[in-house]
């Protein structure tokens, strides 16, 4: 068991022996205690009432994720839900760094969250699996995988900012995964925060259509609380929230006796989402121009609700919602609309998922590594039901596995179940080769049986003989590192223990990539940032107990080219009494203007596409892959060139590898005489100052290699967006903090090479 100094610190709020414990990070603390006491029964009775609500009824379900830019208050919003909904017993804060869903070190010292954390709790009798998820642009890749097992997401804005840069990524991922989403305003109470501001920033750079359900009443200091417009009343909480946790709040109805301006206010704020509502829905449509166009106050509150619902999971609109997580405003509000409007997992569409039928098929979207229990695998369930002590096959690896738990995640704390049914999110322990992105069903059998039942439903053209791969759920996109450096131990004695290190944290995030470099056979750690290396380095040195040597941060650059060439290599090898033989004719030409692509672009002549074997095209096509790994000029990465094969021919008996390594010969031959160019990574750079220091920031630009697009105006501070090469924006961080005091902040995103 972990114990931290933070689990220590909360024993002086534990309560001595609530049944609600086990739920909550005082369950570490608890259980503590009581094996310190020798006495286990009280926890194992509390394990038990967890079973008996272990699989919901799949409509009670809500897999949500929570995204935002960096520190608009995912963390301290998802703390809110916790304690509200009883899982905690006492209110986390970022800035204490003890909060249960940031549990790494790193995360609590830094008070940012690095690593998503998956958290289990029940709110109103519905079971809502809620995914914390990073801000920080270096963290990406963990928004996206867990994007592509939610449901349903909640974006937080700070009202003081509005939309801002990473806001916008994360934004473009959840619509590139088709994912209904509410808008959370947090931070009402700031000085600065602005509602109206908020909802036009969402319309005009998200292109969205904001559907507001709520008003806020007062702003700043003098947030209060705010109007439901769906139920037309008022919710007041309690104005001094240093001493009131939030929890109980008044409602009432709002009457003519209420402010005369707010109550104005309020009905044309009602009057325009109904209409807005209706716009969008024609069902809602009808009620509105026939039952109730006399009064629409007598509409009734479900019919209003079931439209929105329609609305939003249609994405035809986002709902809009604010309050004050810190202050303990407006977040039971926010709980009851992920309930009401967000979908359950079988409103939402899977195409392959009917050809499981009942069998079992789950996605693994995250690999924690656990020092006793060797790997922790988070999987989605989309079909079946999965149940621990059991074997079950990896399609994407193509081999069976045994797990042995089957675990409930909250943060940093796991009960143990029994089995879980389809919609739900889960944690195994036992599956050793599983990766982020692969596919597990029941056995080999179950998969034929789907692939059988796919070729049925869909035909057989739709598979051209690849029927299992097309099963395997669609998994995460990685995106490629932008930076590298070298990586040493402290003694050649210690090479076993950082490579293990390295492999462990590999498998936990596959943003981290690592190799070995050709010329000088050291160890080359490459990632998204300077923040992401920097934590890798640090876990590294915490969690493996290995001081490593980082050499200095480089710039993964790629590599094109920039003339159109074909050329023909033949290979002819004999190994022992066999004779390989190869010819291959091929042809490589730059892409053409704003198609820009990182993937290797592969195309065959239409004669040659039909008469190649399957895996003589496959063999081909990693010959070409290969090449693309390292281009000829400084060893990296080629883009944006598009592959033509002209002709192959090859001699019976020879084997694929032999093809590949043809192939792979003629395309370096193609690719030295296509004239090669490197090519250096480009971001884009948001930067947000006062005007007081916006001159000194502009300045330091220039002379980065800078190009600034814009400069808007974001209420009191001043918005630079440009685009920067990376080379020039090594510990730019520091640099900014010294030339604005502290007081601006920048987000650095890849935007093209
Ligand atoms: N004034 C005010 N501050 C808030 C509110 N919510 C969060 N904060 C503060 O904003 C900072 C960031 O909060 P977090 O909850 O860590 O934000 P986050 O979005 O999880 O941050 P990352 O995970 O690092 O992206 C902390 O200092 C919080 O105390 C709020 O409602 N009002």
């Amino acid at each position: 068991m972990r114990m931290t100094v933070s689990h220590m610190r909360w024993s002086s709020k534990l309560c001595s022996g609530c049944t609600q414990c086990w739920k909550t990070r005082c369950q570490a603390e608890f259980r503590w205690r009581l094996q310190g006491n020798r006495n286990y029964s009280f926890l194992q009775e509390d394990v038990k009432s967890v079973r008996g609500v272990v699989s919901p009824d799949i409509s009670k379900i809500r897999n949500i994720g929570i995204m935002a830019h960096i520190d608009a208050g995912k963390t301290t919003t998802t703390e809110r839900m916790l304690y509200y909904a009883g899982y905690t017993r006492a209110l986390g804060d970022v800035d204490d760094g003890d909060t249960v869903t940031d549990f790494m070190a790193q995360e609590r010292e830094r008070g940012i969250t690095i690593q998503s954390a998956a958290v289990t709790f029940d709110w109103k009798g519905h079971r809502i699996n809620l995914i914390d998820t990073p801000g920080h642009v270096d963290f990406t890749v963990e928004v996206e995988r867990a994007l592509r097992v939610l449901d349903g997401a909640v974006a937080v804005f700070d009202a003081s900012a509005g939309v801002e840069a990473q806001t916008l990524t994360v934004w473009r991922q959840a619509d590139k995964h088709h994912i209904p989403r509410i808008c959370f305003l947090n931070k009402m109470d700031k000085p600065g925060a602005s509602f109206s501001y908020s909802v036009e920033s969402i319309k005009k750079k998200l292109k969205a259509n904001p559907m507001p359900l709520q008003l806020p009443i007062g702003s700043g200091k003098c947030f209060t609380g705010l109007v439901d417009l769906v139920t037309n009343e008022r919710l007041m909480w309690h104005t001094n929230s240093r001493t009131d946790d939030g929890r109980a709040f008044k409602s009432r109805p709002i009457s003519s006796t209420d402010d005369p301006e707010l109550h104005k206010e309020v009905k044309e704020a009602r009057s325009a989402l109904i209409e807005q509502v209706a716009d969008l829905d024609d069902e809602f449509a009808e009620l509105v121009l026939g039952d109730f166009s006399d009064n629409l106050d007598l509409m009734p509150l479900e019919k209003l609700q079931a439209a929105i619902r329609r609305v939003t999971l249609a994405r035809s609109a986002v709902p809009v919602l604010c309050g004050s997580a810190l202050k303990n405003k407006g977040v039971q509000p926010l709980l009851d609309a992920i309930n009401t409007y967000l979908p359950a997992p079988n409103e939402t569409h899977h195409d392959l998922l009917s050809c499981y039928k009942d069998d079992l098929c789950a996605l693994a979207f995250k690999v924690l590594h656990d020092k006793q229990r060797g790997p922790l695998v988070f999987v989605r369930i989309y079909a079946g039901t999965m149940k621990p002590q059991s074997a079950v096959y990896n399609m994407s690896r193509n081999t069976m596995e045994r797990m042995s738990r089957l675990l409930l995640p909250f943060a940093d704390q796991h009960v143990e179940i029994p089995s879980l049914t389809a919609g739900n999110i889960a944690l195994t322990v036992g599956l050793k080769q599983t990766v982020t992105g692969d596919t597990i069903v029941s056995s080999k059998s179950s998969a034929a049986a789907a692939a059988r039942r796919a070729v049925k439903t869909h035909g057989k053209e739709q598979f051209s003989g690849r029927e299992q791969e097309t099963l395997v759920l669609v998994g995460v996109e990685i995106p490629e590192p932008v930076f590298f450096c070298t990586i040493e131990p402290p003694s050649m004695a210690k090479l076993p223990d950082l490579e293990h290190a390295l492999t462990c944290l590999q498998r936990e995030d596959p943003s981290l990539k690592v190799k070995t470099d050709p010329d000088s056979g050291q160890t080359v750690l490459c990632g998204m940032g300077e923040l992401h290396i920097e934590i890798i380095h640090d876990r590294i040195r915490r969690e493996y107990g290995i001081e490593t040597h980082l050499g200095p941060l480089q710039v993964a650059y790629r590599e094109t080219i920039l003339q159109s060439v074909s050329t023909t290599d033949t290979l002819d090898r004999s190994v022992g009494d066999k004779r390989h033989l190869v010819t291959v004719e091929l042809g490589v030409s730059p892409c053409a203007e704003g198609s820009s692509t990182a993937a290797p672009a592969i195309s065959f002549e239409d004669s040659v596409e039909e008469q190649l074997p399957l895996d003589v095209k496959e063999a081909v096509e990693n010959g070409i892959q290969s090449a693309y790994l390292q281009g000829p000029l400084l060893g990296f990465p080629v883009q944006d060139v598009v592959t033509t094969v002209y002709s192959v021919s090859i001699q019976p008996g020879t084997s694929m590898a032999m093809v590949s390594a043809c192939v792979s010969r003629c395309m370096h031959k193609a690719l030295k005489q296509a004239g090669g160019q490197v090519l250096e990574p480009l971001m884009s750079l948001e930067i947000t100052a006062n005007e007081e220091h916006l001159g000194a920031v502009l300045g330091d630009l220039a002379q980065r290699r800078g190009c600034i697009h814009e400069i808007q105006s974001r209420l009191d501070n001043k918005v630079v967006m440009a685009s920067v090469p990376l080379a020039e924006m090594m510990g730019y961080s520091t640099v900014l903090r010294s030339l604005t005091s502290g007081t601006a902040t920048f987000t650095l995103e890849l935007s093209s090479y």
